[in-house]
């Protein structure tokens, strides 16, 4: 098979989808490389690294897309790729659909075999090609509300741990997954007082257990939410339910309860974001805007800005997936493992992940129904 793996355009992504250590795995396994020209360097990989390791480097994106039989990327193709899909051609990348309906509609109508990073499941739920960069984004939520939480940079000038005889900040997290968890670790790293709102018990009790009882644990519901909102010096949003577009938990009314200066962090932009008042997806280069008081940071792609830490940690785990359909081609691939089943959303056409399909509104064809 050739894999081919183009440049990221989105704003300020420097991750790529492969290493040289990727690109040595496949080319043993007997398998073609091609990669466009400087697609590593946002990760510090040159051209030559690439050459070494076996790949060919082509000049464009048209290049790659034209060449390959499978597309790695990280992050959803954008517009200007969308006329580069061939028919029948594997994209293997994050997708993040329910937001997106052009893109949905570009991969039906070129037929392409789409498999989402982040839909892809193992039978205890846990999502293995999303928890690396939800590790990373959870970790650097804190970071990034720390700094805007500045009064140089538009929030109310606080520590998030305070001084002795100074209380700490209020970091309210909703949705104790992965995201959640790394933010609530660096938050009482920093000496911050936490909160975590989940709607399962169970990960409640295992939160506390975690930290030794020294976070405050509340279900989730919207009464919790609005009086936790109320007390936030840093509200951080992390909750998921996978593939589909994230519930509006956070509504405009309890945002205008929030203290001027406070900061939101929604990490769950890329799902469409928990919190009603970010309307719209900000960027590395332009990260945050004001309204109600409140700082909002939305920005969909927070791991491209530490490629160092992310390309690495995202390639350790697509690896064995990118490996098995190369090796199998993708429909025995996906017949043989039910969680890279469930990481196909759209194929022949049509849409076959549920979670997406009802969030655009469009009709849901089971892939087993495709598959035969
Ligand atoms: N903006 C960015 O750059 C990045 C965004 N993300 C996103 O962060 C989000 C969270 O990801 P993970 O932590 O990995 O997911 P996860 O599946 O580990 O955790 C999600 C948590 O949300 C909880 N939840 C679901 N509905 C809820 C509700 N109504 N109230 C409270 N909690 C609820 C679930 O019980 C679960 O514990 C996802 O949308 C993910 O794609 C992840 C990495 C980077
Ligand atoms: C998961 C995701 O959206 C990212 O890593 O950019």
């Amino acid at each position: 098979m050739i894999i081919g793996v183009p440049k990221e355009i989105k704003n300020n992504e420097n991750r790529v989808a492969i290493t040289p250590a990727g690109v040595e795995a496949l080319v043993a396994a007997g398998h073609k490389v091609v990669i466009e020209n400087n697609a590593g360097l946002g990760s510090g990989i040159t051209n030559e690294e690439y050459i070494k390791a076996g790949a060919e480097i082509l000049p464009t994106a048209a290049d790659v897309f034209a060449a390959a039989d499978m597309i790695m990327k990280v992050k959803e193709p954008l517009p200007p790729e969308y006329p580069l899909f061939k028919e029948g051609q594997i994209l293997f990348t994050y997708l993040h659909l329910a937001p997106e309906p052009e893109l949905t509609r570009a991969l039906m109508e070129k037929k392409v075999v789409a498999i989402a990073y982040e839909t892809i499941q193992l039978p205890n739920g846990s999502l293995p090609l999303l928890t690396p960069m939800s590790e990373v984004a959870g970790r650097m939520a804190v970071q990034i509300g720390a700094r805007f939480l500045e009064k140089p940079q538009g929030g109310r000038g606080m520590l998030l741990g305070g001084v002795p005889g100074v209380p700490p900040a209020e970091v309210v997290i909703i949705g104790g997954g992965v995201v959640g968890t790394n933010a609530a670790k660096m938050a009482m790293g920093m000496g911050a007082h936490v909160t975590i709102l989940d709607k399962s018990a169970d990960r409640l009790r295992y939160l506390d257990d975690i930290f030794f009882g020294k976070i405050t644990t509340m279900m989730s519901n919207s009464y919790n939410i609005a009086e936790a909102v109320k007390k936030a010096d840093l509200l951080i949003g992390a909750v998921l339910i996978p593939g589909a577009r994230a519930p509006k938990l956070v509504t405009e009314e309890m945002v205008k309860t929030m203290k001027p200066g406070s900061v939101i962090v929604d990490v769950a932009i890329d799902q469409g974001g928990c919190v009603e008042t970010i309307d719209r997806v900000t960027t590395h280069q332009d990260p945050i805007y004001v309204k109600h008081g409140v700082v909002h940071y939305a920005v969909a792609n927070m791991p491209g800005a530490v490629p160092r830490t992310s390309t690495f940690a995202l390639t350790n785990v697509t690896l064995p997936y990118a490996l098995a359909i190369a090796n199998k081609g993708w429909e025995r691939a996906v017949r043989e493992d039910r969680a890279l089943a469930l990481g196909v959303n759209v194929l022949d056409g049509k849409v076959t992940c549920k979670a997406v399909a009802d969030s655009l509104g469009l009709p849901y064809t089971p892939l087993e129904e495709i598959l035969g």
